[in-house]
């Protein structure tokens, strides 16, 4: 369903909730991404930052309000289907299989995050080793690919988490906290893997993210969430002045390294 409300954004929530019981996860969030665009959303834990991802990609449904995805309401659509029109995701936590290889994990992801579950033959067929092999060539993954998931380091398991949500070729890809856990070397290597996608591969991407540095360095935009509603929508150098963002998330600390990132990215 197209309207015309909906013309240059590739994704708008539209008064989103989702309840648990009497408590509101995600209350009346309204916003919308740009096609190019990386949003980055940040705000403390508990704030429904994950439970939005949920509602967007299908793993939950709204209470109420909707999700418009490339012309589509997808609110009361299912995960695959989501993921059939062009929405990759990845988890917080390590969703691969872990006893398959990182080859036979893309090339799973490949198949069915691209057709109907219908299960192939003996082998995939030859779009799914091309989009596998895609995807472990944008994120650096080519010489673990016979390598066994179980037997990754974290960087590559989180990398290959990435590769499994582009492996489908996604419009629009979700990164629930791609660098927590990483040092800063792995964390600028993921960063750089990120901007590829966008800028090579033209995927939007919204991401959330604790580590701030990467989120300002790599986002155009900024939405921080508190109690699940907006506390601050914009560019990242107006997040270090927002009084109720130092007072409720950044702290002094944090908005003096939030100030230095976004005059990094501005310079
Ligand atoms: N399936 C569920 N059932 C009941 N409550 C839930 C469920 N999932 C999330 N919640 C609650 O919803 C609120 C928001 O959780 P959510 O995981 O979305 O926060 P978050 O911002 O992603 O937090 P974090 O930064 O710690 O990952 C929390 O109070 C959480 O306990």
């Amino acid at each position: 369903m197209t309207n015309s409300s909906n013309v240059g954004r590739i994704l708008s929530v539209e008064g989103l909730t989702k309840r648990y019981g009497a408590m509101a996860a995600v209350s009346d969030l309204t916003f919308a991404v740009r096609p190019g665009e990386v949003l980055g959303i940040g705000g403390p834990n508990g704030a429904g930052k994950t439970t939005l991802f949920d509602t967007i990609s299908g793993v939950s449904r709204p209470t109420a309000g909707r999700v418009v995805f490339d012309g589509h309401d997808i609110s009361s659509h299912s995960a695959p289907q989501i993921c059939h029109l062009g929405i990759g995701r990845t988890f917080q936590l390590n969703a691969v299989f872990e006893t398959m290889t990182v080859r036979e994990n893309l090339q799973s992801c490949a198949y069915f995050g691209t057709r109907k579950r219908i299960i192939p033959w003996l082998r995939f067929d030859r779009q799914a080793e091309e989009q596998a092999d895609e995807a472990m060539e944008v994120t650096g993954l080519q010489d673990l690919a016979e390598t066994r998931a179980s037997k990754l380091p974290i960087l590559q398991r989180k990398l290959l988490m990435t590769a499994c949500a582009i492996a489908s070729r996604p419009k629009l890809l979700l990164l629930d906290e791609p660098v927590g856990g990483l040092n800063a070397n792995e964390i600028d290597l993921c960063a750089k893997v990120f901007r590829r996608l966008r800028d090579f591969h033209g995927m939007t991407i919204v991401l959330i993210e604790h580590i701030m540095s990467f989120m300002v360095a790599l986002s155009d935009n900024i939405l921080i969430l508190h109690h699940g509603r907006k506390l601050y929508e914009g560019p990242a150098t107006g997040l270090a002045e927002d009084r109720e963002v130092v007072e409720v998330y950044l702290g002094a600390a944090g908005a003096t390294a939030v100030k230095a990132a976004a005059n990094e990215r501005q310079a």
